[in-house]
């Protein structure tokens, strides 16, 4: 072998190293306490393997086996293939929509342990079982799903993981029933496979278009082309024909809790720093998966959650079912006009500033601003030093971070911030931030600001 050809291939080596690294690290990890690595081709359940898996020493391991292995994947193969993939890659998207809407790993779950075949599967959703078999073996390819054997597939780790645990009879009479106090992450895949997959399919007519490409209005993105309205996305939502849409959305943005560490929001806040008759207001707060976090550790405190009004009877209903016993109170309240709560300890502001625009962030920051007696809380986020020859960004490992910040542009012309344009629309809205605390398994940052006074 010459020197040219054992140069050409040392990056390759590299993230062969790497990803050999990372393993060893794994394994010390699991080993230390008895457990094995989760299987992909086991259904997913709750177990101190897969909380070890979320830990930030495993977290650290795993995005680098996710971002070598795909710069080794993208080194090695002829161009054309990355291409071909690039290119198709909403096919995925579509199929996964089909299994997620026709509730898959629900009627898999429900036929026993070994996998069902696709005549089945069709029989109960109503579908032509060789369309239904080509769908699943798109799916079965990227490892969601398992094909055990020609057309019986199987739930694995990652199927199972967007089955929501619901029986398919009750899902069959009422289709919302799915996303009412679900586990997994079906309202996620069902929100992002359809408005969102639609508006994206619409990002360069929008960037091109005469009137609005250049400007950032939330009511002219590339989902009012998709979908042909005039309306935002949040109005859209709540228009009559979007019941079902919107009745997921709560489940969608309950899954976008996933996105952080379970543990962030509170190591986030000194919580514990706040006198006890504190009252935390979550701004735009959904139907309240975070706060639900801090509730529970710090149930002494008085909370509020605002949203728009057909939010908060979601909201309303989410904590009858899952804590009755929690100390919430319920307030409709938009946050482009006067905020009516003065005497906050904290507003709560997570995931609202990324689905606006500059200009209107900084309007929902100030009218808090005008409100506050104390502190704000905001996500931001930061980069990872990482090792040669990696992507400073991590590449694949950070794609989730780039793949909202499209869903941003597309649905709201919103955006996500790097720190500095965080700690930017802060000042204008006359917050100064203090501190940005990060948990290290987490893409999130906690940005902790204060009145200028
Ligand atoms: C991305 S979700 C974030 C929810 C929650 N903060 C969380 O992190 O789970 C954005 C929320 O903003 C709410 N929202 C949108 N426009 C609003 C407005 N004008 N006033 C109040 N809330 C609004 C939406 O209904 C939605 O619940």
């Amino acid at each position: 072998m010459d020197e040219s050809q054992s140069c050409a291939l040392e990056p390759l080596r590299q993230l062969i190293n790497n990803l050999t690294g990372a393993v060893d690290d794994l394994e010390k990890i699991f080993s230390a306490y008895s457990l094995d690595f989760p299987s992909l081709d086991v259904p997913f359940t709750k177990s101190n393997a897969e909380d070890l898996t979320q830990t930030a020493d495993a977290v650290k391991s795993i995005n680098i086996i996710v971002a070598s292995s795909y710069q080794l994947l993208s080194t090695a193969r002829h161009p054309f293939g990355t291409l071909c993939d690039a290119s198709s890659v909403y096919q995925l998207s579509s199929c996964l929509r089909v299994a997620e809407n026709l509730n898959i790993p629900e009627i898999i779950r429900e036929n026993g342990t070994h996998g069902c075949h696709v005549g089945i599967i069709s029989q109960q959703c109503n579908m032509d079982p060789s369309k239904l078999s080509r769908i699943l073996r798109v799916l079965a390819s990227h490892h969601i799903f398992l094909e055990v054997s020609p057309d019986i597939f199987a739930n694995n780790r990652v199927s199972s993981f967007f089955d929501s645990g619901k029986k398919t009879a009750m899902i069959k009479t009422n289709a919302l029933s799915k996303y009412q106090d679900a586990v997994g992450i079906s309202g996620y895949i069902g929100t992002f496979t359809d408005e969102v997959a639609k508006a994206s399919t619409y990002l360069l007519e929008n960037l091109k278009d005469e009137n609005h490409g250049k400007g950032f209005a939330p009511e002219h993105g590339a989902l009012q082309a998709a979908v042909n309205t005039q309306s935002n996305y949040f109005s859209w939502l709540e228009e009559p024909h979007n019941e079902y849409r919107l009745g997921r959305y709560a489940e969608c943005i309950r899954g976008t809790s996933l996105w952080d560490a379970p543990e962030a929001i509170l190591e986030g806040f000194n919580w514990a720093d706040l006198p006890p008759n504190s009252t935390i207001v979550d701004v735009g707060g959904g139907t309240g998966a975070p706060l639900m976090v801090v509730a529970s550790e710090y149930p002494h405190f008085t909370f509020i959650i605002q949203d728009r009004e057909a939010v908060i009877s979601q909201a309303r209903e989410h904590w009858s079912l899952r804590r009755p016993d929690l100390p919430i109170s319920f307030q409709v309240h938009d946050f482009f006009k006067e905020q009516p709560q003065k005497n906050a300890a904290v507003f709560l502001v997570r995931t609202i500033c990324h689905d606006w625009p500059d200009h209107l962030a900084i309007e929902i920051l100030r009218n808090l601003r005008q409100a506050a007696g104390d502190t704000v809380h905001i996500p931001g986020a930061e980069l990872t030093i990482v090792p040669e020859p990696l992507l400073s960004n991590m590449g694949k490992a950070s794609a989730n971070v780039y793949w909202i910040d499209m869903t941003m542009q597309v649905l709201l012309n919103g955006q996500e911030r790097t720190l500095p344009h965080h700690i930017q629309i802060m000042r204008e809205a006359g917050w100064n931030p203090i501190r940005v605390n990060r948990c290290r398994n987490s893409h999130f940052g906690y940005l902790v600001a204060e009145c200028v006074y």
